[in-house]
């Protein structure tokens, strides 16, 4: 990442998920020092952004649709992606902190407003690719990243008008272990690439890293890195709603970002499904602030 401006913007929404607590993780990230180390990286940061629900929710609850809270997650979407295209249009980096996975609708939709051909990185445990037709839990985190591909019943568009799909070829998942059927049956068919956990333990996370940054580059006039934490092994990032065991090491984890920020090419990145009520003395929260240092350029020596 250049030495732009950051501009951190806070997401404390965690109704997308299947349970409360998620809603506080972009508090504890900056208790825990974010803003102090990237000061301490050179960068000039914003941080009073706080995205919060609007009082009257004007999108009209889809009463047939299966999916709890769709709502409430598409209004908190929409105030977001305006947020973050705006801090796109006045030169900022903007940095989202979550909040459950379902607020990455309203970060690639504003982003698509500026970054026409937009690939986007996503670590996750899993993929986030069910559908209202294919979702087993009714959860919005669980069908964000479909939306932002244009394949759910909501659209892009109607989270932020003028916002366009991201397509599958510029598209990379990386760390998924848990996936549903339908997940599976579309990874097979779409041209998304996905570098399971089976893939980081044979080719090793620096070799499915670069080609994460070479497929997601490679046509596209910006990167952004979404960030889910259950990518990363429980037994370091306990304070998370969906934890699978088998993850990213704490050790790939952070080489992955350092390598990102070698790479210069990051243009955005959100971090999310913190949920410090679930989490182990804060290592959690701790452990985000550590990571997001590694992706702005935090090196051991
Ligand atoms: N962002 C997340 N943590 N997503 C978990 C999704 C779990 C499951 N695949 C579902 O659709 O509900
Ligand atoms: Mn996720
Ligand atoms: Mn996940």
């Amino acid at each position: 990442m250049g030495k732009s401006a950051i501009t951190v913007i806070s997401v404390p929404f965690g109704m997308g998920a299947g349970r409360p607590g998620s809603e506080m993780g972009p508090d504890h990230i900056l208790k825990f020092g974010l803003v102090k180390k990237l000061h301490q990286l050179g960068y000039e940061v914003s941080y009073d952004k706080r995205i919060l629900l609007p009082e009257h929710i004007e999108i009209a609850a889809n009463i047939s649709s299966p999916m709890k809270h769709e709502a409430e997650a598409i209004a908190i979407s929409s105030v977001l992606a305006r947020e973050v295209a705006d801090t796109v249009r006045q030169g900022g980096t903007p940095l989202i902190l979550g909040g459950d996975h379902s607020i990455s609708m309203g970060t690639l939709s504003g982003l698509t407003q500026h970054y026409r051909e937009l690939g986007v990185i996503w670590f996750d445990a899993h993929s986030d690719l069910n559908t209202e037709a294919t979702s087993p839990s009714g959860n919005m985190h669980g069908i964000s990243l479909a939306v932002a591909l244009g394949l759910a019943g909501i659209k892009p568009q109607e989270i932020a008008s003028g916002a366009v799909p991201i397509k599958p070829e510029h598209c990379v998942i990386i760390g998924a272990r848990d996936l549903d059927r339908g997940e599976k049956a579309f990874i097979r068919s779409c041209g998304i690439t996905c570098f399971t956990m089976h893939e980081i333990d044979r080719l090793g996370i620096e070799h499915v890293v670069n080609e994460a940054l070479r497929i997601a580059g490679d046509g596209t006039d910006g990167i952004h890195l979404s960030f889910d934490i259950d990518s990363v092994d429980p037994i370091e990032a306990p304070g998370t709603g969906t934890p699978v065991r088998g993850g990213v090491s704490y050790r790939e984890a952070h080489l992955a970002l350092e390598l990102m920020n070698e790479s210069g090419v990051i243009t955005s990145a959100d971090f999310v499904e913190v949920n410090p009520s679930l989490d182990h003395n804060n290592q959690t929260s701790k452990l985000v602030v550590d990571l997001i240092g590694s992706l702005f350029g935090s090196r051991i020596l």
